[in-house]
């Protein structure tokens, strides 16, 4: 009997369900496949995914069976259910949804109408395959064969002249797209085929998405400075005595932690073990990506979003096989079915994006330290800008910490000059730019060198306003203003994906007077062409990069000096090593203090510190300018000295005073329903349930609204839980879960959200 995690996620169905294994399936059933079962009243045809064998049965009427099984192997290995299982637990996500986030797009199953009305399951991914040639007959047969040709059969007569010669060296297959071509037709293989003097083989192939970097020449270890000596000095015992230590690597911008990342790996794979890296998502893919690459070539399989579904599908299966040693990928990428594994890395460990903000709502940190733990071996944090939290873990001494405070060439960090922007004289001319600025690029421009520009985009969109009665467009399924969008002509909801086209009469009173607001980075760039007409600019937003290897391109090209100017949003901000720049602009360093989140100055610091660590990495001295209308804020000023250290320790009293992580555990209760008045009925009983059971150490914030309040059709409200200690309080939201009727047959939905990046 199999035990089926079933593809209905529901909490009435969030668990394992028996199911009878037919004696012709007895081999294929094992843990770890996809199958597809029967459900329910009319017995509808879902998938599942087994969890278990075992002889024994706990549901005493008759079993139903399994009807097909999808995959000839396990997909998932012991360890990766393990690991499902305790992410469902700790993030409270239904079993079949962290089963399914662990799993590349391509082996999601597909529901399919059938021609009699019934649905049913089928494999969504595809193999790739290519044609082969594989000959048949003797050497001697096809010489035969060539005389009986007519002389005109010129076609036939060189396909079969080449099969002869295949013939003789062993009859290796030849790759039909290859050797077809030139010389005959695919026309003439398939003749050839029904004659019986060859067979066509559909071979599998792997969609390789760097197959052009593994074909690089490789680069060699750098003698490490000192202070990365240092931490390879502490790293190294960790690795070679199967260790699941934590380690903090804190090392300024430039300081060459990407050199004893590679050097930990390199490590490893001498202990026949293997490593997997992430990176945050896109941004600074492809220069990791090609250092990676660079160094062990095509022992590195690479899995982010940019990719597509084949692709990824195709390094997840040289993963799965074996076949790759080292994995650098974006958040996902921690459920990498690698094995044997000896080190984790994550760069860039403060960013956000490692928390999948859907559920299941787990930090890729986590599924790291569950993974180390399992395979005895050592995390590697490393930031410029660690998060409070780890960085507090540090100073408790529960993580090792591990310091690099200077630059790899022991060049100084750039000198960053703040800009008052309440003082500075503002015209429809200059824009967005002070003097300051504006001198700061013409100079770079003089001198032939490069700029990076940074347009913070947090909290700000281009919409667009009546300005006779103050009408602004808004989504009709949101509670959001719609955004504009000037290389489609459209307007866009970010939440829910609706688009309609630019108004040019105001809907609401009908005057003309309708105009756009706001600074996009298309507006930036257009003042610059004002302003600075001679610079050339790349633009690197969301829209420049929407299509296929978008960032790649934009990057290759600035690092070729086809532009001196990169104006791009906060994907700039990090990772990025071009030694010609020696100027970094911030436009606009306030937005996200002005958001209502208190990790605002945390997100404004780390954000300036990263962007500055841009500049003058190499020879050249660098220089940053940093406009804003917060000039004497703390997180302004420390971020213009560098200063993290004492950041930490003047936000960890803030943190401290107002009661906030990493003092408190937080956690967030959102519940939605398409009536307000049944969702805002529904959280204030289990705002009652829940101050029953709450010790009183713990803190309620609300319920209050969500932040957006009506959201693709449905109205939030939610609940945030301050607390330091409470045993009871994972039993109670899952008995909360299964007894309130809050379940999702009335319509509602719950969310719960351990450790949220903003209480918002
Ligand atoms: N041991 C070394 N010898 C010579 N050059 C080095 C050494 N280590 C690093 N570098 C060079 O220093 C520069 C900065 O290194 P790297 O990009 O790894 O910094 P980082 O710590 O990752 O910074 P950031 O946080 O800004 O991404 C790179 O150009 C790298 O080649
Ligand atoms: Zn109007
Ligand atoms: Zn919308």
């Amino acid at each position: 009997m199999a035990k089926v995690v079933v593809d209905v996620p529901t909490m009435q169905t969030n668990q394992p369900y028996d199911y009878a294994i037919p004696a012709p399936l007895a081999d294929n059933v094992v843990p770890g496949v996809r199958v597809v079962v029967g459900f329910g009243k009319g017995d509808r045809e879902v998938m599942g995914v087994v969890v278990d064998t075992t002889d024994q049965q706990d549901f005493d009427g008759k079993l139903k069976p399994i009807m097909r099984v999808l995959d000839d192997h396990p997909i998932l290995d012991k360890e990766l259910l393990a690991l499902s299982r305790w992410m469902a637990d700790d993030t409270f996500a239904f079993w079949i949804t962290c089963l399914q986030a662990m799993l590349p797009s391509a082996l999601h199953a597909d529901t399919k109408w059938l021609a009699n009305g019934a649905k049913t399951v089928v494999n969504r991914g595809r193999v790739a395959t290519e044609d082969f040639i594989v000959p048949l007959l003797k050497h001697d047969e096809y010489l035969t064969l060539v005389d009986q040709q007519r002389t005109n059969a010129k076609r036939r007569i060189t396909l079969l002249q080449a099969l002869a010669q295949w013939s003789t060296d062993g009859a290796e297959p030849r790759l039909l797209s290859v050797a077809g071509p030139d010389s005959f037709d695919r026309t003439t293989v398939k003749a050839g085929q029904s004659q019986g003097w060859l067979r066509i083989e559909p071979r599998e192939f792997y969609r390789r998405p760097y197959a052009n970097l593994d074909a690089q020449a490789r680069t060699h270890a750098l003698t490490p400075t000192a202070q990365q000596q240092r931490a390879l000095d502490a790293l190294l015992p960790a690795i070679d005595g199967h260790k699941d230590q934590t380690f903090l690597l804190e090392g300024v911008t430039g300081s060459g932690k990407t050199e004893v990342y590679l050097q930990a790996i390199a490590a490893t794979l001498a202990q026949g073990r293997n490593a997997l890296m992430l990176i945050p998502e896109i941004a600074l893919t492809p220069q990791m990506v090609r250092n990676v690459k660079g160094r062990f070539g095509a022992d590195v399989a690479v899995l982010h979003s940019a990719l597509s579904d084949g692709e990824r599908f195709d390094e997840w299966r040289r993963i799965e096989r074996g076949e790759a040693r080292v994995v650098v990928g974006a958040r996902s990428a921690a459920f990498a079915p690698l094995t044997n594994i000896g080190l984790f890395i994550m760069d860039e460990e403060h960013e956000t994006s490692y928390k999948q903000d859907d559920s299941p709502r787990y930090h890729a940190r986590d599924v790291l330290q569950w993974r180390g733990a399992y395979h005895h071996a050592p995390v590697l944090l490393g930031s410029a800008t660690p998060s409070l939290e780890s960085r507090a873990r540090a100073a408790k001494g529960v993580y090792t910490h591990l310091l690099m405070p200077e630059r790899a060439n022991q060049k100084p960090l750039p000198p960053v000059q703040i800009v008052d922007m309440r003082a500075a004289q503002l015209d429809s001319v200059s824009g967005d730019f002070s003097n300051e600025l504006l001198n700061a690029l013409q100079e770079r421009l003089d001198r032939g060198e490069q700029s990076v520009l940074m347009l913070n985009r947090r909290g700000f969109s281009s919409f667009v306003m009546c300005r006779e009665c103050g009408y602004v467009a808004k989504c009709p399924n949101c509670d959001i203003s719609l955004t504009l969008h000037m290389d489609s002509h459209t307007l866009r909801c970010h939440y829910c994906g609706h688009e309609e086209p630019v108004p040019t009469v105001c809907p609401s009173c009908g005057s003309k007077r309708i105009r756009y607001y706001g600074t996009g980075t298309e507006k930036v760039e257009q003042s610059l062409h004002k302003l600075l007409p001679n610079a050339r600019v790349l633009r690197m937003d969301v829209d420049t990069t929407r299509r296929k290897g978008g960032h790649a391109k934009i990057l290759k090209a600035f690092g070729q000096h086809e532009a001196d100017i990169l104006l791009g949003t906060q994907m700039i901000a990090k990772g990025l090593d071009f030694p010609d720049v020696t100027l970094v602009g911030v436009i606009n360093a306030d937005t996200a203090l002005g958001l209502p989140d208190f990790r605002a100055s945390e997100r404004t610091f780390q954000l300036l510190t990263q962007v500055s660590g841009r500049a003058g990495r190499a020879d050249k001295a660098g220089a940053v300018v940093v406009q804003t209308y917060n000039p004497d804020h703390y997180a302004i000023q420390l971020a213009q000295h560098h200063d993290y250290e004492h950041f930490f320790v003047t936000e960890m009293g803030i943190r401290h005073q107002s009661g906030y992580p990493p003092y408190y555990f937080t956690f967030k209760l959102t519940v939605s329903h398409p009536e307000d008045r049944q969702a805002a009925k529904a959280i204030y009983h289990l705002a009652d349930e829940l101050k029953h059971s709450l010790s009183d150490q713990a803190v309620m914030l609300g319920p209050t609204r969500g932040a957006i309040a009506r959201l693709k059709r449905r109205y939030y409200y939610q609940i945030v839980i301050k607390y330091k200690n409470e045993p009871q309080l994972h039993a109670t939201l899952e008995r909360l879960l299964t007894e309130t009727q809050v379940g999702s047959r009335n319509g509602f939905q719950v969310a719960f959200d351990r450790e949220p990046l903003s209480f918002v």
